[in-house]
């Protein structure tokens, strides 16, 4: 069955949270930019008032209320409005996904994943998740340095566009989502595209946490670097390949995450390293902090699997209120002398 009634070129928005809403405005400004005068992008919020308020005021003011939407974004409240449309991104956070999708109409459709994280309980990466909400769906990992302030007021960046429907599917979906300051680039590793986002929020946590301790810039840039090690040991080990994760979606999105207090996830690790607990740090905020969710259930299966994850580790016992940020620290220094490169075959 094909999405009932589609519109050639329709796409839509699922989570009008800060990213969902950034999305729909740089969705907006690619089909301006195309020239495609009567193009529209339908946005979803589940909040109740804010897709009527977003439509009144051109705002989304819970989670990104400094950007003017375009005229083209229009929002809506009921999930049965997205059942029609050929192409939808999917940009509710990874432990929602799953309930989220099993809400939308069945329909064969292009759904693009934009969550970062691993489904706590089950282990699931995102396209695993959206493959049993939404049986049928095309899927692509869309992925990469994207803080959306930035994106929404029109500045450049590029992504990762994973594809599990390889060169067919990116020659639908990248002209619809590509404009000249949002530049999607193929790839069909979906697993990388997945681990990358997923893996970089947990080592943004462990950044924070050795700026809020005052450890010092090199010490960042050593976290960065083992960090990275870490995740290309456990994406080697999952079936990615090492390009994804040395591109935009992995390497790329690391660098910025583990820089920048704009990262929740970094002033997560921020407050932690200062001496907050967890609970403190996120408590009462409307906003996600992927990487709290993600960083057990990574741990976890990298310790069933063998796969050694020490930084992930030592965040996960931080997180849980197991270990002061200091000792966590001190877990990863006393570490035995090593090879610098050590992968799975
Ligand atoms: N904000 C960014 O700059 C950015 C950039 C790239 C990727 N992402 C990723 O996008 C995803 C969404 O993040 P965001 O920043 O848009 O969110 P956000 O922090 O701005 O907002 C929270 C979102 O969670 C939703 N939510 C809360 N409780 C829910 C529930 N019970 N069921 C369903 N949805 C619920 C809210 O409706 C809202 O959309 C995350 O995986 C994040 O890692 C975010
Ligand atoms: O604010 P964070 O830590 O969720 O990071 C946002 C984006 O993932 C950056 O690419």
């Amino acid at each position: 069955m094909s999405a009932k009634g589609a519109q050639a070129g329709s796409i839509g928005v699922i989570g009008a949270g800060a990213w969902g809403t950034a999305l729909a405005q740089a969705l907006a400004n690619a089909a301006r930019e195309r020239g495609d005068e009567g193009a529209q992008v339908l946005l979803w919020a589940r909040e109740p008032g804010l897709a009527a308020r977003i439509n009144e005021t051109r705002r989304n003011d819970i989670y990104l209320p400094q950007a003017e939407l375009s005229p083209r974004v229009r929002a809506t409240s009921e999930m049965a409005d997205m059942a029609g449309l050929e192409v939808l991104l999917a940009v509710v956070p990874a432990q929602f996904l799953g309930n989220v999708l099993a809400d939308l109409p069945a329909g064969q459709r292009d759904i693009v994943l934009c969550a970062k994280g691993i489904e706590a309980g089950s282990g699931r990466l995102m396209a695993e998740v959206a493959a049993a909400a939404a049986p049928g769906a095309r899927l692509a990992v869309l992925s990469g340095p994207t803080f959306a302030h930035e994106v929404a007021g029109g500045l450049p960046t590029a992504v990762t566009l994973a594809c599990s429907g390889g060169q067919e599917q990116w020659d639908r979906l990248a002209p619809m989502i590509a404009s000249h300051a949002f530049r999607p680039y193929y790839s069909d590793d979906v697993i990388g595209a997945e681990i990358g986002g997923a893996v970089k929020n947990v080592l943004a946590i462990a950044c924070g946490v050795v700026e809020g301790l005052g450890l010092g810039q090199n010490a960042r840039a050593a976290l960065i670097a083992r960090g990275y090690a870490e995740m290309l040991r456990f994406g080697l080990a999952r079936g990615a390949r090492a390009e994804t994760l040395s591109g935009l979606c992995g390497l790329g999105d690391l660098v910025l995450t583990c820089s920048s207090t704009s990262s929740r996830n970094f002033s997560l690790g921020l407050a932690l390293g200062q001496g907050r607990s967890a609970t403190e740090a996120l408590s009462g905020k409307a906003t996600v902090a992927e990487g709290a969710a993600t960083a057990p259930v990574l741990a976890e299966i990298a310790a069933r699997d063998g796969v050694d994850m020490p930084i992930v580790a030592a965040v996960t016992r931080v997180l849980a209120g197991e270990l002061p940020a200091a000792a966590a620290v001190e877990t990863i220094l006393s570490r035995p002398l090593r090879a610098e490169q050590e992968y799975a075959p």
